[in-house]
């Protein structure tokens, strides 16, 4: 059935269809022939007409002629124009304030214990699944940290204390009794108390939020205990504490079941940071300016994505003020709570490279998932594209526009929440309603007004891009899927969507034609952006709150078996054979001149390096004692999806109106 869809529409899942469009017009790196290229802001590289230059500035202006009828003559022309190559020109816009950011410090944390009380040598509980199976996830400023896994004997006894699982929470009755007796030890051999010994290592950059939550993997994943606190970095008191969790329902009347944790903050002498401090595992991915490695802080033994790009090519595709601009978007959305955006922890330059070090995201792209699922159920993709919305309020309150929304730049973290990477192509200080006119993106998710660059466009080219990305992850295939890029643009244009038969719920169906309204006048999320689009009945019945705390637990957990895991990305990358010294771009291999100081001076301001006032507020701090070296981590199993391909038998058709 998938084959025959597929089949029927010339469509199979790959990055090569999609051509992402860079300034200088060059298209990206061929990576795998899979992954998407993106219209970058310049020239469209498909054709070498450049007849047609477009040489508008990537600029705010509010000013835009108001002419909004499109007439279809006039629309093929400027299609013809936007197909022809367009040569935006690049100016500073897009360089921000500097940004501070502080790594103040390292906080370890440990399990200290889980274990039953001394007079308890047995727990008494009614397990739907007598393997229970504890595992612990350390979340700190969105990085998880999942411990090992936690063994569980259970003796059967006639006790019953039920512990729900995801359908009777949601049918609000309890599950069957089975009646068992259950010892948590490590061993996993009846012992009543076990403290667990492994650790936790995390960079702390600012004053946030430490949760610690005990799953059991074999009850559905049901939280057992939980705690949180902010590491006491500025309050001058001790650096050591010890903090109890707290038992969820069911597992409190556990009789004498306790877990504690211990952590303490430790000051960062470290004041700069050089590719040196960190050891490169894999190589992740490949992007236009350079790779993306999995690596290893020496120091805290944290695991990494570090970017490393290319000066000469950043320089060469007149790419500077879009990477540093990347850079300082991912600084302003790490120093506030934005936890569907890739958590930027490092920045910092040689005379040759800039680096930029997040997160890992160990459930590796949304692409790589829809590529082996072929599309989602809804409910699944309803979830992506609620947290997705989540990232662009978040983006678009901070004047930015995302412009390359793809599954490509979509990461899962180990729980299987998005995080957004990749910000080569976003542009900020655009407020609400006002214009810009730079052509990029990714041909595929391009808006209609990018094409046809009318009077430039607005953050309303996300919601379109949200759309497209929605159709595609339930219905399969790309609404304006054509082999060839003018076909594609034409379709983006003028093409009518079809939705198979029986996949899309009505809501779902309103929505996505709510999105792709060609009139980004018109468009859902015009009026009140992120907060209008929230509105829609497609999301009805979430607790945005809770989305927003991640509170709501993913339709999909990835397959991660330990924090350093790249089995979630493609293994033409994470086999190639990587060391520190392939961190040199290979261009800057191939050609050893090095850069002037002037072009060294528009990466001024790239480099992060820690704040001097962490002495003053760690001088308060009194000394901690070490924390014994760490152990192998353990993450949990996945949930299982639906996976039904359907015939793509046309149900409806619809032509988002142009004309308001
Ligand atoms: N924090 C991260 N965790 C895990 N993987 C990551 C992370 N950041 C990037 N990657 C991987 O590296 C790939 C390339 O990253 P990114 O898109 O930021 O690079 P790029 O050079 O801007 O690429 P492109 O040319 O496609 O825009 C991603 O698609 C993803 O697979």
């Amino acid at each position: 059935m998938v084959e025959f869809a597929k089949n029927l529409f010339g469509f199979s899942r790959g990055r090569s269809s999609n051509k992402k469009l860079s300034v200088s017009g060059d298209e990206k790196n061929d990576k795998s022939s899979k992954k998407s290229s993106t219209a970058g802001s310049g020239a469209v590289s498909e054709s070498s007409n450049t007849s047609c230059p477009r040489n508008q500035e990537d600029s705010a202006d509010t000013d835009q002629p108001d002419d909004s009828t499109a007439q279809a003559s006039q629309q093929e022309s400027q299609l013809q124009r936007g197909i022809g190559g367009l040569q935006p020109q690049r100016t500073n816009s897009e360089y921000y304030p500097k940004a501070e950011q502080k790594v103040i410090g390292t906080l370890k944390v440990r399990l200290e214990s889980l274990q039953a009380g001394k007079d308890t040598p047995s727990l008494e509980v009614e397990l739907l699944n007598q393997n229970s199976d504890f595992y612990g996830v350390f979340d700190y400023d969105s990085a998880s940290f999942p411990t090992p896994s936690m063994c569980v004997s259970h003796i059967r006894t006639n006790a019953a204390i039920s512990i729900p699982t995801r359908e009777s929470r949601s049918n609000s009755r309890s599950s069957s009794a089975l009646g068992v007796r259950t010892v948590a030890s490590k061993s996993g051999a009846g012992s009543p108390a076990s403290p667990m010994d492994f650790h936790a290592v995390f960079d702390v950059a600012a004053d946030k939020e430490m949760k610690l939550i005990i799953y059991d993997k074999a009850n559905n994943n049901c939280r057992v205990a939980q705690c949180q606190f902010i590491p006491p970095f500025a309050a001058g008191s001790a650096a050591t504490r010890v903090l109890e969790l707290q038992m969820t329902e069911p597992y409190k009347r556990l009789h004498g079941l306790t877990a504690k944790v211990y952590f303490y903050c430790q000051q960062n002498l470290k004041h700069s940071y050089s590719p040196d401090d960190f050891q490169v595992l894999k190589l992740l991915g490949k992007g236009t300016f350079g790779q993306v490695y999995l690596v290893c802080k020496k120091d805290t033994k944290r695991i990494y994505a570090m970017k490393v790009l290319s000066k000469k090519l950043i320089v060469r595709r007149k790419e500077v003020a879009h990477t540093v601009g990347e850079r300082n978007i991912l600084v302003r959305t790490s120093l506030s709570y934005s936890p569907f955006i890739v958590g930027l922890k490092f920045s910092f330059q040689t005379p040759s490279d800039l680096y930029l070090v997040t997160d890992y995201m160990a459930g590796g792209e949304l692409f790589w998932h829809l590529q082996k699922a072929v599309r989602f159920p809804e409910d699944r993709a309803k979830f992506y594209t609620a947290e997705l919305l989540l990232a662009l309020q978040e983006l678009h309150s901070h004047g930015i526009v995302y412009r390359d929304l793809k599954p490509e730049n979509i990461l899962l973290d180990v729980k299987g929440h998005i995080a957004l990477c990749d910000f080569g192509l976003s542009k900020a200080n655009l407020s609400v309603g006002t214009t810009t006119r730079t052509f990029c993106g990714t041909t595929d998710y391009l808006a209609p007004e990018v094409i046809l660059d009318e009077k430039g466009y607005t953050m309303m080219v996300d919601f379109w891009s949200l759309g497209v990305l929605l159709y595609e992850m339930t219905c399969g295939w790309s609404p304006f899927y054509a082999d060839d890029t003018q076909q594609l643009y034409r379709n983006i244009v003028f093409g009518k969507v079809r939705f198979p038969r029986g996949v899309l719920s009505p809501e779902a169906r309103d929505f996505i034609k709510q999105l792709l309204n060609r009139n980004p006048e018109l468009r859902l999320g015009a009026k009140g952006d992120a907060a209008e689009v929230k509105q829609h009945p497609f999301f009805r019945g979430i607790d945005w709150d809770a989305l927003a705390q991640k509170r709501v637990q993913p339709p999909f957990r990835p397959e991660v078996s330990n924090e350093s895991d790249v089995s979630n990305f493609d293994t033409e990358f994470t086999s190639t054979n990587v060391t520190s010294r392939n961190l040199i771009t290979e261009d800057d291999m191939s050609n050893s001149v090095p850069l002037s100081s002037t072009i060294q001076n528009g990466f001024k301001g790239f480099t992060y390096v820690n704040d001097s006032s962490l002495d003053e507020r760690m001088q308060q701090l009194h000394s901690a004692s070490p924390v014994p070296p760490s152990h192998s981590n353990h993450a949990d199993g996945d949930v299982s999806m639906e996976e039904v391909a359907q015939e793509p038998d046309d149900e409806e058709m619809f032509l988002g109106q142009y004309e308001p």
